[in-house]
């Protein structure tokens, strides 16, 4: 892609989006497409065509013979094929950070941090697939046990559209290190690199078909959680639609990740050094245009410290340039869709009916450049007066709206925090080294995040606690969520019959 063609508002894909076989697949009807937008612009970008049962079938297949041969293979092997695949990545991660701008709507900063993240995953689990082991037992009378680490077989994964190349990545590195196959299916609204992914692996020498993508929305999800080749699903989106994902597994008694929303609370002591806690709040509110499972969009200032919080942090937000992404300057793109920025600024509308009281933004945003009129930015929100019980503070909103509570006592906050059916992280600023950690154990959430927020090293589990799900990305324990222990029981002397 030159830079011409890559700018914002002139980019059209026409290419199959289908990946198995170790080949783009042409969808084997035109029926059922949706126009996927490019949220810059409003403008089509591309059709998604879902797939339905044969296609369905005929990518697990192809996973299927993939995986009877991969993982047969040393996992040091896996390695070499994995750490090429993340080399060229690496080397192509202007390109793909500027379709998943086009695609996404993200600034071309954040893409690029996302490409980087998903190689350095695909790296990271490349270093893993030669350690895997198993254990030996010594029993008495010379007779042991050992335990080998396999794979599960064909994995499914279901990404959400904030992080469409790096959730693949996070899926399918530990899948694949494990020794498994995947089949992947993004999110209908962003159908374009998945199979950029799938054509690396491929150009990396993984056999044919180890990792597929096939498109569509709920109904293609439904037969591939459905599917009986199918041993695990890991699925990265909505509660609601996690639950239902839960439960067509439990029909095939099959394995499942759940990486689902969260409503996480950020808590600002007094004595925290104030210029990082305002970073903090935006980093923990604003990366890809708020639409982030793990946002910490609860943010509690201790009292004293509330007014030069709230000055600093609306200086900041009011000076985050907002507009086409694809320009280095810009911090804030545009929304994913349409419905998307009608619901954030509906939940804007409900937050000041509630008594809620908009310090800046919170309004659909029109950039001067002609091109950019039909798309679906608005500007970055911070609000104060916000109480518990206010919608804004209860729901996620999926979209760059803070809302700013006081608090007193770390008792009081820490119950505050905690009183929610989410939790999936949390952060904490305070230079009280001792507090910092007695928050952390007492917040009930899957990451805790002291003086910093969203910070996401490969290395470093991701995942929930409570409605936020279960299961984990990234670090070791996920070998464990992608693999199984079968225990092998030698015996060294006479069988002792009881009968
Ligand atoms: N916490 C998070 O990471 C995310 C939260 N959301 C929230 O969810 C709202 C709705 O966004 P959606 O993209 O519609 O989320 P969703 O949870 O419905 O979709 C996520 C993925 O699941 C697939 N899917 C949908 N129904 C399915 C089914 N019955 N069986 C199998 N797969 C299915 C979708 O096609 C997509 O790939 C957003 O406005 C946002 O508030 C959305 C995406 C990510
Ligand atoms: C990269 N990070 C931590 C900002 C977000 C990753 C989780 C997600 O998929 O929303």
């Amino acid at each position: 892609v030159s830079r011409q063609l890559s700018s914002t508002g002139t980019v059209v894909v026409t290419d199959p989006l289908n990946f198995w076989g170790g080949k783009r697949v042409k969808p084997r009807e035109e029926k059922n497409a949706e126009p996927v937008f490019e949220p810059a612009t409003g403008r089509v970008l591309c059709q998604m065509i879902p797939c339905g049962a044969e296609e369905v079938d005929e990518a697990i297949k192809s996973a299927h013979t993939a995986y009877l041969k991969w993982s047969k293979m040393a996992g040091m092997e896996r390695a070499r094929v994995m750490l090429e695949a993340a080399r060229i990545i690496r080397e192509r991660r202007e390109k793909i950070a500027k379709l998943e701008v086009i695609n996404n709507g993200k600034s071309i900063t954040e893409a690029l941090v996302d490409i980087d993240i998903a190689w350095q995953c695909i790296e990271y689990y490349a270093g893993l697939a030669g350690t895997l082991s198993g254990q030996h037992i010594q029993l008495p009378g010379g007779t042991f046990a050992y335990t080998r680490r396999e794979p599960l077989g064909v994995c499914v994964g279901i990404g959400a559209w904030n992080y469409p190349f790096q959730i693949a990545s996070w899926k399918s590195a530990p899948a694949l290190a494990c020794g498994n196959a995947m089949v992947f299916k993004p999110s209908p609204m962003t159908p374009v690199t998945a199979v950029i992914l799938a054509e690396i692996y491929k150009e990396a020498g993984v056999p044919d078909g180890l990792f597929c993508v096939v498109q569509g929305g709920a109904e293609t999800g439904t037969l591939l959680c459905h599917h009986p080749m199918v041993a695990k699903v890991s699925f990265t989106g909505s509660v609601p639609t996690g639950k239902k994902v839960m439960e067509m597994s439990s029909k095939g008694v099959k394995q499942v990740t759940l990486e689902l929303g969260g409503k996480s609370p950020l808590i600002i002591f007094k004595d925290c050094e104030l210029e990082n806690a305002v970073k903090g709040a935006l980093m923990a509110n604003f990366l890809t245009q708020g639409q982030v499972c793990c946002n910490g969009t609860r943010v509690y200032v201790q009292r004293e410290i509330m007014p030069q919080f709230l000055e600093e942090v609306v200086k900041r937000t009011k000076a985050i340039p907002v507009g086409d992404p694809l320009l280095d300057g810009t911090r804030m793109g545009a929304l994913i869709s349409k419905p998307q920025l009608e619901k954030v600024l509906g939940f804007v509308s409900q937050a000041k009916k509630e008594g809620g009281r908009v310090l800046c933004g919170g309004e659909p945003f029109v950039p001067s450049d002609p091109k950019l009129k039909g798309g679906y930015f608005m500007s970055p929100c911070v609000l104060d007066n916000c109480r518990d019980d206010m919608t804004c503070v209860k729901e996620e909103i999926f979209g760059p709206v803070m809302s700013v509570m006081p608090f007193d006592t770390e008792e009081e906050v820490i119950r505050r925090a905690n009183n929610t059916t989410f939790g999936l992280a949390s952060g904490v600023f305070t230079r009280d080294i001792s507090r910092a950690h007695r928050v952390a154990e007492n917040l009930e959430a899957g990451t805790c995040f002291i003086n910093n927020y969203n910070i996401s090293p490969v290395e470093v589990p991701f995942g929930g606690y409570k409605m936020s799900g279960f299961g984990r990305e990234n670090g070791q324990v996920t070998i464990e969520y992608y693999s199984q222990l079968k225990t092998v029981v030698v015996e060294m002397g006479d069988v002792e019959s009881l009968f």
